[in-house]
């Protein structure tokens, strides 16, 4: 399935604990997120599908998608449109075996080895990072910088979104790359004002 990964959301419950994570991903599409997905690192299973739900519940009718980072029985449970899994996670091919065919899977790619070993038939988009070093992963690999990322695109048969330290003005960066956008946490979660913060994106500074 083709998908916007143009200006994608990746959601930090704790950054979001002020404004509460469905008002921030909602301000967020409103702004122009076109694309969520829920991460959560110390939410129980249970505590991940309910606010799975509820987010799926919120999004209906905007066709934004919504896909689960990690974990395969979430997004079995809570009726999301799919998963991201990075190196370690979940097999891809386990994966798409348990979700179906409609499912969005996400893969994150750090190398052109990984690029060259992903089962690209069975996946929609390829996670590129990151991009720069970022206080939200603390395991995170070597940073790609723009040159890397440029390697990684120009070699995905798949849509790919770039990750990792990016910020608005990295915006015309990012494409100029060949990415197919840009996904982020911080420079959205936690911000005053997510609906803007997620515009900022869409006009990239000159
Ligand atoms: C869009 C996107 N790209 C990459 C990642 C990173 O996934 P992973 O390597 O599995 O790391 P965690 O997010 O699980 O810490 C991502 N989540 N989203
Ligand atoms: C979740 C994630 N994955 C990365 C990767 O490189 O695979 S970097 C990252 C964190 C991105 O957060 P921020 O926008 O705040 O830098
Ligand atoms: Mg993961």
């Amino acid at each position: 399935m083709r998908v916007d990964l143009s200006l994608y959301l990746v959601t930090d419950a704790e950054l979001c604990r002020d404004a509460g994570l469905e008002r921030t991903v909602m301000d967020a599409v409103e702004g122009g997120v076109s694309f969520v997905q829920l991460r959560d690192k110390h939410a129980s299973d249970a505590e991940m599908i309910d606010q799975a739900r509820r987010l799926k519940a919120a999004l209906a009718g905007s066709g934004v998608p919504l896909v689960i980072n990690d974990r395969l029985n979430v997004a079995l449970q809570s009726g999301a449109d799919g998963l991201h899994v990075g190196q370690s996670d979940t097999a891809v091919q386990e994966a798409r075996a348990a979700l179906g065919p409609e499912a969005l899977i996400g893969l994150s790619i750090n190398t052109l080895e990984q690029l060259h070993s992903a089962p690209i038939s069975l996946l929609d988009y390829l996670g590129l990072g990151p991009v720069f070093a970022t206080q939200s992963k603390h395991d995170h690999a070597a940073p790609l910088g723009f040159e890397g990322l440029a390697q990684l695109a120009a070699a995905s048969p798949l849509p790919s979104v770039a990750i990792g330290g990016l910020k608005a003005e990295h915006a015309e960066r990012v494409f100029q790359a060949g990415a197919d956008g840009l996904a982020v946490i911080s420079a959205i979660c936690g911000q005053p004002d997510p609906c803007a913060a997620a515009r900022a994106f869409l006009r990239p500074s000159r």
